[in-house]
């Protein structure tokens, strides 16, 4: 027998709207900085080479604020594929984007398809133990269920965090999340021993 899902899709919907409305609310209000980040998680992403960022939206904070330490990078943004699958492709600031298929703007196919060590992924709500609620399109959960060793970080605005989100099984959580208040952390030997 099917477990019933813990809340209903009607529910999450609204949950969704609710968040972005409260995320889109914050962002005209006030100005995102991070929370400094413990030592764990700095080292980790001063460590880095490749970073995945995305392109602030509808209030979603700037992933570029949060420090990533001296030694050189390559950076890349989300991309969809014609398979609507999520990719990262290398991007510098000032680079040319083309329109998405979801509406915003993301690298040209002439770019190429890196594999970030660090993604920053974008959020509309965050728990207490790292769980996520995205856009509800689930293409950061396949490539990060795809992409098993990058670290995940969460940048979010503290207002974002819920109790409890219900967990989905295709639901990949995150090792931490940088609001402007708080650094969360969690699991992260699994990427100190990398
Ligand atoms: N900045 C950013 N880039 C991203 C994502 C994201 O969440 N944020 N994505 C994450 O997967 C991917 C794009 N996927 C998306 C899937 C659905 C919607 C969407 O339903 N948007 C709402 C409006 C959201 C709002 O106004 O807050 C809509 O069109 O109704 C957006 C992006 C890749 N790039
Ligand atoms: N690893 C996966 N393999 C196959 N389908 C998946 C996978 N992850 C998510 N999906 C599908 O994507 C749909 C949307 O997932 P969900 O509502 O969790 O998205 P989200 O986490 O809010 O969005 P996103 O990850 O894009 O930010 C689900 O109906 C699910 O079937």
């Amino acid at each position: 027998m099917a477990v019933p899902p813990l809340i209903s899709a009607d529910a999450l919907s609204a949950l969704r709207r609710d968040m972005r409305k409260l995320r889109r609310h914050i962002a005209k209000a006030e100005n995102w900085r991070p929370a400094s980040l413990n030592d764990e998680l700095n080292e980790l992403i001063s460590k880095s080479s490749v970073i995945g960022l995305y392109a602030p939206m509808s209030g979603e904070p700037d992933p570029t604020l949060v420090p990533r330490g001296q030694s050189p990078k390559i950076f890349s943004r989300p991309a969809l594929t014609d398979e609507n699958l999520l990719e990262f492709r290398q991007w510098t600031h000032g680079d040319r984007e083309i329109p998405s298929s979801w509406g915003g703007f993301q690298p040209a196919t002439s770019a190429p398809v890196v594999h970030p060590d660090v993604i920053f992924v974008p959020l509309v709500a965050f728990d207490g133990v790292l769980n996520r609620l995205g856009q509800g399109g689930g293409h950061y959960d396949r490539y990060l269920a795809d992409n098993g060793t990058a670290l995940r970080i969460g940048v979010a605005w503290e207002a974002q965090r819920v109790d409890l989100l219900p967990v989905r099984p295709w639901d990949v959580p995150l090792d931490a999340v940088i609001t402007e208040q708080n650094c969360y952390t969690k699991e992260l030997q699994r990427c100190l021993s990398r």
